[in-house]
């Protein structure tokens, strides 16, 4: 079977100079993710995840190597390309949603639709709605994001990412400020849209978030040290699945 690859980086390396020393923070990463996977990246604290979630997306630019990205080289872009690439191509949802605090819920998931140049207001009005329902949260579009709990903000940025129809929605720890039972809800959510055919790429600490995965990535020390892979998740298969990542990630010296 043919597998579309829609990332495919080459010597990705990413050092930070800290006080005249230069911090190798992703070293001379060869990475392919692929189409329809949930890959969900895991690795010690300090390993590079988040920097490497960065890199990925065109949010930080690497010191070294190549990224394509849904077949753009994006190591070359100028800013302002970079920034209409990334509108077109790649959703974000973090851990702090960063809600516009004084815009409503349809709002905020319409800001970027209205940013791009070939959109129509009513189109992007009428994405807005369906992603609102879709994610749970459409009873409450109109209130601010202060009104509305964690979870339903969380499920609002992830209304946001996908208003432009990305081919991958990066999210680095979306659980980690909610509790574990709204934090199940928001991952039913993407493990939904991943089901549907979205493309996620996922950072986190938590073994429960990464029974969503597909495909699980394991870096150590700025490089890839292992991966493994798994069959599309339910929740029958949860507890099992809980098991096989631990004993992945322990064998990785996690
Ligand atoms: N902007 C920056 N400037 C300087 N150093 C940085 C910067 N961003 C990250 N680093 C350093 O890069 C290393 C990796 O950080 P990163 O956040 O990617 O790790 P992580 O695996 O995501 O960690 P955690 O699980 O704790 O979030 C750390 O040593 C961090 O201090």
């Amino acid at each position: 079977m043919y597998i579309m690859v829609i990332i495919k980086t080459k010597n990705l390396s990413k050092s930070f100079a800290n006080g005249g020393i230069q911090n190798h923070v992703l070293r001379n990463i060869d990475l392919e993710i692929y189409d329809k996977d949930f890959t969900v990246i895991m690795g010690n604290s300090g390993s590079g995840k988040s920097t490497l979630l960065y890199a990925l997306s065109g949010m930080d630019r690497p010191t070294f190597g190549e990224i394509m990205l849904n077949g753009h080289a994006i190591e070359k872009m100028k800013e302002k390309e970079l920034a209409v690439m990334r509108r077109a191509n790649v959703g974000f949802v973090f851990q702090q949603m960063h809600l516009v605090s004084n815009l409503t819920l349809f709002e905020n998931v319409c800001v970027s639709g209205y940013l791009m140049k070939n959109r129509k207001p009513k189109e992007v009005h009428d994405q807005a709605e369906e992603l609102l329902k879709r994610v749970g949260v459409f009873n409450e579009k109109d209130r601010l994001p202060s009104r509305v709990s964690g979870g339903q903000c969380q499920r609002a940025a992830i209304a946001r990412a996908l208003i432009n129809s990305p081919k991958m929605i990066f999210t680095d720890e979306p659980t980690g400020a909610l509790n574990s039972k709204i934090g199940r809800q928001v991952l039913n959510v993407l493990t939904e849209l991943n089901q549907e055919g979205q493309n996620i790429l996922m950072v986190t600490h938590d073994v429960k978030a990464a029974t969503r995965a597909t495909r699980i990535i394991y870096l150590h020390d700025g490089q890839i040290n292992g991966e493994m892979t798994l069959e599309p998740y339910t929740p029958e298969q949860e507890k099992n699945r809980e098991r096989q990542i631990l004993a992945f990630l322990e064998a990785k010296g996690w």
